[in-house]
This record gives C-alpha cells, structure tokens and sequence, in this order.
C-alpha cells in the first residue's frame, strides 16, 4: 500500500480510530502563524477521515489546528451541547461508567474537550511528555507499527504506542479533574433537589441516545470494515484479473506477431512459387517450341535409322554369305591355287644368310630364323627334312596349309621349297610357354587373357578339325606352339606339320614323330602315342592339359588327376595360379571341369570341340563396351556381381551395355550342324 493517507484512513476505519495526532507538516516548514495541516496526507486525513475520529495536527511541538470529531458532536441533541447542558451532567455516573465502556467517546462528548482549540501541545500532553527531547516527533499513534512498512517522511520519529496510551490516559485524567471541578459532589446533590427526577429522566434519555449512539457506531464501523475488506478484496480481484488480462494480452499478442510473421513467410514463398511456375511454364513453352522445330529432324533421324537399320540387315546378310563363300573356298581346294613361293636368295637376304643372331630358336621340326622379307617382318622355319624325294608331296600339302586361315592361327606366308623352309608371320611376343613361365622378366598372365586364349585355341581348333576335304589335326599342340602377336592375341603355329610329317615318313619309321616331337609328351595322350596316330582325340587331349596348365600354372605330368582330386576334396581354391590375379571362383572351377572333361573326351573317339567343348564356352555370344565378345550369362554375372572393368584389358568399361554378336552366334549356330555331320 504505497498511499499512506489512504493506508491511514483505513486503518482508522478497520481500528475504529477516534483520537488521533499526527504532523501538519514537517518541522522545517513550521511558522506560528500556520493554523491548517500543510503536509498533503495531513490534509487528506482531516478531509477524508472518519468524522467520529478528533484529529490534533502538531508540528514542532505545537498544536496547529484540531479537527473535531463532528460526527458525535453533531449527533447530540443540541440541549446537551456542553456550553448550555455542562453543568447538568453528572460526572460521576457520565465519566466512570462511560470511561470503562468506551473512553474515546466518552471523552469526545465532554464540553471541556471545546477547550481542546485552545490547546498548546504541552497542555494537551502530560508534562512528562514535555521532557522529550524531541516533542516535534510526537506526530501519530502507531499502535499498527510494522504493518506499514515505510514511514512517511514528516513522521520520521512515531511516539510508541504505550507512551500514547499513557499520553491518552492522562488527558482523560485531566478531563475528569475538570469535571470534578465543574460539578463536584455537594454542588450536584444541592442543584438537584427539585430537578432530580428531570436529572434522572435526562440522563436515562442520555444513556439511551448514548447506548444507540454506540450500536449505530458499532454497526457503522463493522459495515465500513466490512466494505473496506470488500473493496481490497475485489481492488485485488481486479487488480489480479489486470495481470491476468495483461499476461493473456502479450500472450495473444506474441501469438498475432507469430502468426503475421507466418503470413509474411507464407506470402513470400507464394510470390516465389509464382515466380517459378511462370519461369517453368515459360520454359515449357520454350521446350515445346523447340520440341515443334525438330519434329522434322527427328522424323528424318528415324528414317535415317530405319534405312541404316536395313543395310546393317542387308549387310549382315551379304556378311554371312561372304563367310559362307569363304568355308566353301576353303574346304574346296582349287587346283590351280599357286602359294607364295620364295626364292632361295630372297630368303639369305631376309635372314642375313640364316645368321646366327637372326635364330629365334629351334623345335622338333627345325630351326626357327627371324627375318624381315618385303619388307614383312617373318619367321623362317627351315624343317629337318630328310624325304627329298617327296618333294611335290611336300609342295602339295604346305600349299592345302596356306590356304587355311584363321585368326587363332599363324598365318603360313608362303614357301620356299628349294630350302625346304616355311614362311610366317612373325608373332613379336614369343610363345605361350614363355609367358607362363615370365621369361625375360615378362608379367604373369592375368586370369583374364588366360581365359580368352583358352576360347582362341579352342576356336582355332575347331576351324581346323572341320577343314575340308580333311581335317587338320594339329597333333603336337602345347603351349610352345601357340604363339602371342603384339596385343596378347593367342595363334598357333606348326597346324598341320606333324601331320604331314608322320605321313611323308610313316612308310619308314613311325617312331619319327615321338622322338622329335620334343617336350610334347606331357600334352600327348600315352595311349595316343602307341597308336602311333595323330587325330583330333589328341588334339583335344592336349587342349584340356594346356587349360588345366592355363589355371594352375603347374608344368606337370598327371596334372588331370591332381586338378581332379583338388575338386573331390573341394579345395580348389588351393591349386589355381595366384599369379594370374583374383580368379571368379565360379569361373575357375568351370575351367577346372572343362579341361578334366577334355581330356575324358579325347579317350572316347567320338570327342568333338564344337558340340562337347565349344558351346559350353559360347552360346549366346555378346560384345561389351570394350569390344570384346563374351558368353552373355558369364558377361553378366561378372557385371552384376559389381565389375566394371574389362575382364579382358582390365579397363573401366564405359558402360554396362551388351549387345548380342548376331554374326557370330549365327555363325555358331550354322556351324555345328556342319560338324556334326
Ligand atoms: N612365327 C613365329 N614368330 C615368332 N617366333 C616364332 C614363330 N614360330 C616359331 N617361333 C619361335 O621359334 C622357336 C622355335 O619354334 P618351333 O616351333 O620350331 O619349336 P617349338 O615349337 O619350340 O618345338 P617343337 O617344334 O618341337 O614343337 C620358338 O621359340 C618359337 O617361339
């Protein structure tokens, strides 16, 4: 409560205050001639303060005015006001039962309080109240200490309320000695002789007004209490519903804010969203403009293609027709076919004249001589041959060789019969043999050319085995003959030459073959070599020992039975060459079974590569983006399983597209029956 006039007229209310003293101003602004309070609260009590309560207002020890407590005053009929009826009252029966009633009242209607106006303040206070030393500070009764708790500032020094109590009770003191004065005993019983009974009536009607006067103000003082705790309780009903009403304001407030600034957000994302479907929409536009403006380009593309699309058919067509004139001309010998021939001389000048440091190296047929021809890099091989008389035999049967051609074989140049040499390309990677075994420091083959030159042999070997009007039966096949040109492409060499030597010799010794075939046993069938016959069987014999040696990179006898016995005890795993890379499990063990199965195949008369070994390698032959072409279900699980590198160059493969080798397939497919037959 910050208003302390308000607090003190309150209180007064709440206590049923009738006495009170309190400053009129503060002592500095004290003058005698002040007669009214000057302090604001000063004058706000003697306003607005109950009218039962007498008020002194003091300052600096002197009584500056007095309100009178005219509520009571007033309320006395006027025959009792106290300069008329004074003398009529009893002292006696007014002072000591109404002083232990009631004792602010009943001082309040005693006529000797009139002289209060008069008062200084000392004649009010008891004299020991003068001994203060600071009379000044003697402003207001605080019987209610510590209730308020700031004073108010011109009531800087409260007299306590037991030294008030004790001022009170000796001003009533006084009061009554006044009356004993006014009315003593003997008087009272002489004047009242004749008037008694009137005395006795008045001061009956008296004690009845004053017994009213005191209900009414007891009701008076309950009902004001009862209002005043009203009004504080619904001040601070209202007071508490303000702040409510102020939280429920900022609250509701905060939440609008919110809600504006979602709307401004909302607001700007739709101009944007407006702004971005007008750039698309214009973009359509622009899009389907420029869709309208090559309508004709597309429509004259797809006829480009349609045409294109029909000459890759007519050529594929004219493409498998060449092929077919191709095996006709090769299995059909013309009689008038002439091979290159060279000449004795021509031959010493391509070889320095058979030059030592021209010698690549020496096999069982002859001698080996490097030689530039022509301009032609070749390889001159000069056979050991000793049927001279057979010289048109000899001519017949390398012309019928020459004419074969096959890209997995060495390709036979021409002749030179005076030499008894054979010309061929020259093939600058040496042999097979040498790569497995990384002469010249060379670098291992990966798992990946070892598999590919497995499908060239077998391709060259098939080629030869149906050669026409007979087949070529290789005879001596080992990784020594199968020769590398520049880019890893496998070739082999000395196709037919066995042959042609067993059967130029077979009237006078038919242990000629083995005794020179050297280092060929461990590829040759033993049953094979006793009967004395080279066929395809031994052909294909060899084929699976050179695969079997082509996965592990073992160089030794019996190696079918011990591939076999890694399968039985499932450790594999164990026997593949480590140095050909990270071999695909599957596609190791499936090599695995292919060469065993060659080799089983060869024992039986009926072995045949095309329909037995060659289409277990290719039936649905596909090219990937490094232009190689591959079994379609190998190519994609090798995708799928996340390649994407060439499994032949080892490359990042562009993409993952396949697409069907249609020429080669129907190749595949037209040649089988052929074989068959
Ligand atoms: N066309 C060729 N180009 C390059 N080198 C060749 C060519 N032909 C053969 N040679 C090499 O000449 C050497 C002798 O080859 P040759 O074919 O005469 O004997 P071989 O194959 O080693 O044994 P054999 O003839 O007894 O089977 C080998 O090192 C071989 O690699």
């Amino acid at each position: 409560m910050n208003d302390i006039a308000q607090g003190l007229l309150a209180i007064i209310d709440l206590h049923g205050i009738t006495r009170l003293v309190m400053g009129a101003a503060a002592d500095k602004h004290y003058s005698k001639k002040m007669k009214t309070p000057k302090s604001k609260k000063a004058i706000r009590i003697m306003e607005k303060a109950d009218p039962f309560c007498k008020i002194w207002f003091v300052c600096k020890g002197a009584l500056v005015s007095t309100r009178e407590d005219s509520g009571i005053l007033s309320a006395f009929p006027q025959t009792l006001a106290p300069s008329h009826h004074s003398k009529a009252l009893s002292p006696q029966q007014g002072s000591h039962e109404e002083k232990a009633r009631n004792p602010s009242q009943v001082h309040s209607s005693r006529p000797c309080l009139q002289r209060c106006n008069q008062f200084s303040a000392s004649d009010l206070f008891p004299s020991r109240h003068d001994n203060l030393t600071r009379p000044e500070a003697v402003d207001l009764i605080y019987p209610w200490e510590g209730i308020l708790k700031d004073k108010p500032s011109d009531l800087e020094h409260p007299v306590s309320t037991s030294d008030m109590k004790e001022m009170m009770r000796s001003s009533h003191q006084e009061l009554d000695d006044d009356f004993q004065l006014l009315w003593p005993d003997t008087h009272l019983s002489e004047g009242l002789g004749m008037y008694a009974d009137m005395y006795e009536k008045h001061k009956e009607v008296l004690n009845e007004i004053e017994a009213a006067k005191k209900e009414a103000f007891k009701e008076s003082s309950k009902r004001r209490r009862a209002e005043f705790h009203l009004l504080s309780a619904i001040q601070k009903g209202v007071e508490e519903m303000l702040i409510q009403e102020r939280q429920e304001n900022d609250h509701l407030r905060s939440h609008i804010d919110d809600i504006n600034k979602k709307l401004q957000e909302a607001e700007k994302r739709k101009i944007e969203n407006e702004q971005q479907i007008y750039e698309l929409e214009h973009d359509t536009k622009e899009l389907q403009d420029k869709l309208l403006g090559l309508q004709p380009l597309i429509q004259s593309l797809k006829e480009e293609n349609d045409s294109l699309q029909h000459e890759r058919e007519n050529a594929l067509k004219k493409l498998e027709e060449n092929m077919q004139a191709t095996r006709n001309m090769v299995s059909t010998v013309p009689s008038d076919f002439s091979t290159n021939e060279f000449s004795y001389e021509e031959l010493i000048a391509a070889t320095r004249g058979f030059a030592e440091e021209m010698k690549i190296g020496e096999g069982g047929f002859g001698i080996v001589y490097r030689g530039l021809l022509r301009n032609t890099p070749v390889a001159v091989k000069v056979l050991d041959w000793d049927g001279m008389h057979q010289t048109s035999e000899f001519h017949q049967e390398v012309a019928m060789l020459s004419r074969i051609r096959h890209p997995n074989l060495v390709t036979l140049i021409g002749i030179c019969p005076e030499a008894y040499a054979l010309v061929y390309e020259y093939l600058p990677n040496g042999s097979l043999e040498d790569r497995l075994v990384c002469s010249i420091n060379t670098q291992p083959l990966s798992w990946q050319a070892r598999i590919r030159i497995i499908g060239e042999i077998c391709s060259a070997l098939m080629f030869l085995h149906s050669s026409q009007p007979h087949p070529v039966v290789h005879g001596v096949l080992k990784p020594d003959n199968i020769l590398l040109d520049a880019n890893l492409v496998s070739k082999i060499s000395d196709f037919g030459i066995c042959q042609m030597i067993i059967q130029s010799n077979n009237r006078t010794n038919s242990v000629y073959r083995t005794t020179k075939c050297k280092g060929t046993l461990g590829y040759m069938d033993l049953e094979l070599i006793r009967a004395g016959q080279a066929t395809s069987q031994s052909d294909v014999h060899s084929f699976g020992i050179i695969i079997l040696r082509l996965l592990t990179g073992w160089h030794k006898l019996n190696i079918s039975n011990r591939v076999k016995n890694a399968i039985q005890n499932e450790n594999l795993h164990l026997v593949i060459d480590p140095l050909a890379g990270e071999w695909p499990f599957v596609q190791a063990s499936q090599l695995a079974h292919l060469g065993i199965r060659c080799i089983e195949l060869s024992k039986m008369k009926c072995a045949d590569l095309a329909t037995d070994v060659w289409q277990e390698i290719m039936k649905d032959p596909h090219i990937a983006a490094d232009g190689f072409t591959y079994e379609a279900e190998a190519i994609r699980g090798w995708l799928s399983s996340g390649h994407d590198r060439s499994p032949m160059t080892n490359l990042k493969l562009e993409n993952h597209e396949l697409i069907p080798n249609r020429a080669l397939r129907s190749a595949i497919l037209e040649w089988v029956p052929q074989l068959n037959q």
